[in-house]
C-alpha cells in the first residue's frame, strides 16, 4: 500500500510509515493511492463467512504484501475476535451492533487492529511509540483497552472535562499502567487541535516517536470497513436482497469514510446518510455545498462533538471529490437533543430496543431517508455504542432503570485518575517535554 498526503505537499509513504505518523508533514491525510475491487467470488459466498474470515480478505486486499498472511491472520484473529451482530427491529430496519468488543463501541475495531498491526511493525523495529488519542468519548476508552500493556508503547489520551460520560471517563481513567489521561479544560475540539500540533511540532517529534490513534490514522480505517461487508454477509445469509442504504451516526467521519472505502471495494449500498446531532457541519455541507467548520456544541450524543471533522477531506475524496458526486453518495441529517430524546423513547415503548444517543441520532436519520425515498430498500443503522455507557441520559429518558451489562458496572467502583491540561499548546508541549 503507497500512500499519498490530500495536500500533496509531503512524500509518499509506506503503511508501516503512515501508522506511525499518523499525520503527513504538511498537515494533510494519509490516502491509499489504490483501493482495489474485491473479486465477484468473494460477494458471492460472503454469506457463509464469518466476521473475522471477511476482515480477513478486506485486509488482504487492502494491505497487499505489508504484512505477510501469516501474520495478518495473526493480527485479526487477536484483534477481530467478537461479533457485531445485525438486529431487525422493523420491517426493513436493521440495527448493526458494533458495541461487544471490550470498550463496548465500535471504536474496538479500529483500536485493536491498529494496535495489534502496530506490535506487529514494532517487532521488527524495536522502537519506542508514544501514542497521543484526542477523545469525546468512545476513542479514549476503546485506545485505552487495546493498547493496555502493549509493550514499548505509551498512550496519552486528552479528554474534554465534564463532556464525557461517567462511565466513558471511567474506562479512560481508571487502567492506569501504560495509558495516561489529561482532563482538558476546553472541548473535544481543543484536545484535538492539541494533539495535532504536538504532531507537527518538532521539538517534540525529535524527543519522541508521536503516533496517533485518532481516526486520521489510516489504520483505524481499515478495520472499520469491515463491518459493512459483514452486515451486507449477514443480509445475504437472512436471504434479504434489497438495496441498502447504511446510516452511519458521525463526528469526525471515520466511520462514513470506512464506509465509502468498502463501497470503492465493491460493497454494493445504495446510499450512505451521514447522521450528526446540532454539530451538523457535514449536513450543512451536503444540503448546499458550502463547508463551514465552527466550534463544537455540547450534546447529548457527546462522542458527536466535533465542530471540524478530521476526515472531511477524506470523506470528501472516496465519495468522488465534486459536490456533486459526494451527494451521490451520501444525504444528510441531523437531530437536536429533544429529537434524539423523543425517538430514545418512541422506540423503546413501540419495540422495546433501548438505544443510546448515537444510535437514536441515526434511527431518526435513517428513518427520515427512508421515508422520503419511498422506495423498497433496506436500511442499516449502525450502533456505535452500547446503551449503558449514557446511564444518565438513557434512564432519564426512558423513565425507568436499565440493565447495565457487568464489563461496565464494575468501571463504576474504580477511582479516576487524570492530569488537569489547559488548551494552550505550550502547556500541553511542556508537559509532554518533561515525562
Ligand atoms: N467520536 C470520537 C471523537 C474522535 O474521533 P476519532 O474517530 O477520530 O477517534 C470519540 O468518541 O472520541
Amino acid at each position: 500500500m503507497i500512500l499519498y498526503s490530500t495536500k500533496h505537499a509531503s512524500p509518499d509513504v509506506s503503511l508501516e510509515e503512515a501508522v506511525f505518523r499518523g499525520l503527513p508533514p504538511d498537515n494533510g491525510l494519509y490516502m491509499p493511492y489504490e483501493i482495489p475491487t474485491l473479486p465477484q467470488s468473494f460477494f458471492d459466498t460472503i454469506g457463509d463467512l464469518s466476521i473475522s474470515e471477511i476482515a480477513f480478505e478486506v485486509a488482504k486486499a487492502l494491505l497487499g504484501n505489508d504484512v505477510p498472511e501469516s501474520d495478518l491472520k495473526g493480527i485479526i484473529e487477536r484483534s477481530i475476535n467478537f461479533e457485531a451482530p445485525l438486529v431487525g427491529i422493523e420491517p426493513n430496519k436493521y440495527v448493526l451492533e458494533l458495541f461487544h468488543g471490550p470498550s463496548m463501541a465500535f471504536k474496538d475495531f479500529g483500536a485493536r487492529f491498529m494496535a495489534a498491526l502496530m506490535s506487529y511493525f514494532l517487532q521488527k523495529s524495536h522502537q519506542d511509540i508514544h501514542i497521543l488519542v484526542a477523545t469525546s468519548g468512545d476513542t479514549g476508552g476503546a485506545v485505552a483497552q487495546g493498547f493496555y500493556n502493549t509493550p514499548d508503547i505509551k498512550v496519552t489520551i486528552l479528554y474534554p472535562t465534564g463532556k464525557v460520560s461517567d462511565i466513558q471517563e471511567k474506562q479512560l481513567t481508571t487502567l492506569g499502567g501504560n495509558v495516561t489521561a489529561l482532563e482538558v479544560d476546553g472541548t473535544f475540539d481543543d484536545c484535538q487541535s492539541l494533539v495535532k500540533q504536538a504532531f507537527l511540532d518538532q521539538e517534540l517529534s525529535s524527543k519522541y516517536n508521536l503516533a496517533s490513534a485518532n481516526s486520521i490514522n489510516i489504520s483505524r480505517l481499515i478495520p472499520q470497513s469491515f463491518y459493512y461487508f459483514n452486515a451486507y454477509a449477514q443480509l445475504k445469509k437472512a436471504g434479504v436482497d434489497k438495496p441498502v442504504v447504511f446510516c452511519v451516526p458521525s463526528g469526525n467521519f471515520g466511520n462514513l469514510s470506512a464506509g465509502l472505502i468498502a463501497q470503492r471495494m465493491g460493497l454494493p449500498v445504495k446510499m450512505f446518510v451521514a447522521a450528526t446531532n446540532i454539530n451538523n457541519i457535514v449536513p450543512n455541507y451536503l444540503a448546499s455545498g458550502v463547508y463551514e467548520p465552527r466550534p463544537s456544541q455540547e450534546t447529548i450524543s457527546n462522542a458527536m462533538d466535533v465542530g471540524n471533522p478530521s476526515n472531511f477531506i477524506r470523506m470528501q475524496l472516496l465519495a468522488g471529490d465534486a459536490y456533486e458526486e459526494v451527494v451521490k453518495h451520501i444525504a444528510g441529517d441531523f437531530s437536536n437533543d429533544d429529537d434524539t430524546r423523543v425517538t430514545m423513547k418512541e422506540v423503546y415503548d413501540k419495540t422495546g430496543y433501548i438505544m443510546c444517543p448515537h444510535t437514536a441520532v441515526a434511527y431518526r436519520g435513517l428513518s427520515s431517508y427512508m421515508t422520503e425515498l419511498g422506495e423498497d430498500v433496506t436500511g442499516v443503522l449502525l450502533s456505535t455504542a452500547h446503551y449503558a455507557k449514557f446511564l444518565d441520559v438513557v434512564e432519564g429518558t426512558l423513565g425507568t432503570t436499565v440493565p447495565i451489562p457487568e464489563r461496565l458496572s464494575a468501571l463504576l467502583s474504580k477511582e479516576k485518575v487524570a492530569i488537569p491540561m489547559s488548551t494552550k499548546f505550550s502547556d500541553f508541549k511542556n508537559y509532554l517535554l518533561q515525562l
